[in-house]
């Protein structure tokens, strides 16, 4: 594994009101790895995700993907510049089928345009081919590739959320940021989740996961951010967080539930 930075955000700040979300919290994700961000109810990951992401705009922070500078003001934005997010609330097109889901996800990649496809130009069918054909490949990669015509909405949920990474994937990320993706998974679900991360990371992309199961967190990641009350307690191997005294006391402290 090379070591190379794809993505390090620092000083990221954002409050709402009276109320400091984030402060000052900084990370360093590097080529390759699986980076877990936890911590209690409330404490800023979902924050922390939608201002990486252009849904929030930040008080303060600077970021950098690839060693380029960008600026996380537009969701669209932030997709270009190559970080793909899945949502804790499956956001997929519900009434297009799963095939055509990835396609959406693939089209931030591709050229011939509007024009193109109105006039459904030569050029506009061949790319549509490609689309599709790399569409139906990412479909079986994450294991659903027999639901490629069935509508969204009918897929079951463990399978809502392997198309939502397809998706993710076809937009060909630098990084790919998954926010719970175990949620609401039984046993069998997340352990075929495992493995699906696993491969991914295996296959050379580096990912950000947001994840209550701490298990599968410790599991799977190779290093991990502690945020409390939007600051960040503790950083490093899963082995040394989970042994951090201010990671168990916020854990097992008053007020919060243990996730
Ligand atoms: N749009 C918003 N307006 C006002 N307050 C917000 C907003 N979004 C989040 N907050 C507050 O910011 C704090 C951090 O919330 P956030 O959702 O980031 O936490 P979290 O760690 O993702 O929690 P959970 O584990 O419950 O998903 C909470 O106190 C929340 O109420």
């Amino acid at each position: 594994m090379s070591t190379d930075i794809v993505l390090k955000v620092q000083g990221v700040s954002k409050r709402f009101g009276g109320l400091q979300a984030l402060s000052d919290v900084g990370i360093e994700i590097h080529r390759g790895q699986v980076y877990g961000l936890i911590g209690p109810n409330g404490a800023g990951k979902t924050t922390f995700f939608n201002v990486l992401t252009g849904l929030y705009t930040p008080d303060s922070g600077s970021f950098e993907l690839e060693g380029k500078p960008y600026k996380p003001t537009a969701v669209h934005e932030v997709a270009k510049a190559g970080i793909a997010r899945t949502f804790q609330n499956i956001r997929l097109f519900a009434e297009m089928t799963a095939v055509e889901n990835v396609m959406v996800g693939r089209h931030v990649r591709t050229g011939t345009g509007v024009l193109g496809a109105v006039f459904r130009t030569k050029g506009f069918k061949a790319e549509e081919k490609a689309i599709r054909d790399r569409a139906m490949e990412l479909l079986a990669y994450v294991g659903i590739e027999k639901y490629a015509d069935f509508r969204a909405r009918t897929l079951s949920y463990g399978d809502q959320r392997r198309l939502e990474i397809a998706r993710a994937l076809a937009t060909d990320p630098k990084l790919i940021a998954l926010d719970e993706p175990a949620a609401g998974m039984n046993a069998t679900e997340k352990v075929v989740l495992r493995e699906l991360i696993d491969r991914i990371r295996n296959d050379g992309r580096t990912i950000l996961l947001i994840e209550h199961d701490v298990k599968l967190v410790m599991g799977l990641c190779d290093r991990v951010t502690v945020l409390d009350y939007g600051k960040q307690i503790a950083e490093g191997t899963p082995y040394e967080v989970q042994r951090n005294e201010k990671v168990i006391e916020a854990y097992l402290g008053a007020g919060h539930t243990a996730h």
